[in-house]
């Protein structure tokens, strides 16, 4: 593969696979199932999907730390099997786990994480990451000392000491407080805007919504979808409206553009877009249709069936 025809990408992934070897007592497991990804350079892109949906296996593979079992990955342009370092250096990784070395001061921290990444020292800028961070009066103090958010945001910093182009954080909001999470997301939206390329990976729909330009749905090692947000959001644009007739509807109603199931015990499922259509048109619809309405509830729909039916779709 010619890595760079990848270069208008952060990062380009094709047919990722990944089956972790079992031993005596679990069997092997398929967590990635033939992963196409490709993010944008500059882009803010979201990787959701449920737990054990093979989001952290991607991201170990990105940085190295598990070994792909098929397919191939460049990041920014660098071939991960060919360019290892290359790539490496591209990444800074926000991991999931807070576990960090606890003796040394954040300053320290930064320092000795910069020493690795081989940051001469003349072009440190340890102080200058901390405090953007809003953890300069912090920089002294031991680690042992600091609060949970202080911590997290620690582990941003660290991340950031090599100046990265790509920025992973991997469940940066799990059982982090609002105002963090704010906090967090000012610092990450404001290296976005110095064009760092900003991936995240979370079970949250509504934080992947809120905050990614693009989101790739992944669900038992398959990509089930991989659009703008604003497309994926249309595309779940989508409500269900439970009706109970008075009397019993032997033949489905004509409702026009709704679409209309009757159920077998007797309710009628009608689906609809709460961008384009209000109840009352439904209502208004059922009413000249003849159908006299005992009792209504509305479903939303929720991530697992956006999962279920995007993975319909697809296959579909
Ligand atoms: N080292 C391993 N050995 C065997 N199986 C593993 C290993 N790591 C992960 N798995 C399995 O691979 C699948 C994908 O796991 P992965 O951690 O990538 O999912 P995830 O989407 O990141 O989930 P979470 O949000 O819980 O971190 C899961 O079924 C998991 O149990």
């Amino acid at each position: 593969m010619d890595f760079n025809s990848n270069a208008d990408y952060a990062i380009a992934a094709r047919g990722v696979r990944k089956t972790y070897g079992g031993n005596g007592k679990s069997p092997a497991k398929e967590a990635l199932k033939g992963v196409d990804i490709f993010v944008k350079r500059g882009t803010i892109f979201g990787l959701l999907g449920p737990n054990g949906a093979g989001k952290s296996t991607f991201i170990n593979i990105l940085a190295g730390l598990v070994r792909k079992s098929a397919g191939e990955v460049s990041v920014w342009g660098f071939d991960i099997d060919r360019n290892p370092r290359q790539a490496r250096a591209a990444l800074g990784i926000v991991p999931q786990e807070i576990n960090m070395e606890v003796f040394f001061t954040p300053l320290e921290g930064m320092e000795i994480q910069a020493g690795l990444y081989g940051v001469p020292k003349s072009q440190r800028r340890s102080m200058e990451i901390l405090t953007a961070l809003g953890l300069e009066d912090k920089a002294n103090a031991y680690v042992r000392m600091l609060s949970g958010g202080m911590k997290r945001r620690l582990l941003v910093a660290k991340a950031m000491v090599h100046s990265p182009p790509i920025l992973i954080l991997d469940e940066p909001t799990a059982g982090v407080d609002i105002e963090l999470r704010k906090q967090l997301w000012e610092y990450v939206l404001k290296l976005h805007e110095q064009g760092v390329t900003i991936v995240l990976t979370t079970h949250y729909l509504e934080e992947a919504q809120e905050l990614c330009k693009e989101i790739a749905i992944i669900n038992h090692g398959e990509v089930v979808a991989c659009e703008p947000t604003e497309k994926l959001i249309s595309s779940l644009d989508r409500k269900m409206l439970m009706v109970t007739p008075n009397e019993n509807v032997s033949v489905k109603p004509d409702l026009g553009d709704f679409d209309v199931d009757l159920k077998d015990d007797g309710s009628l499922a009608i689906s609809y877009q709460p961008s384009k259509s209000q109840v009352a048109d439904i209502l208004a619809r059922l009413n000249s249709a003849g159908v006299s309405v005992k009792d209504i509830t509305t479903v939303e729909a929720d991530l697992e069936d956006v999962f279920l039916e995007l993975t319909y779709h697809n296959k579909g």
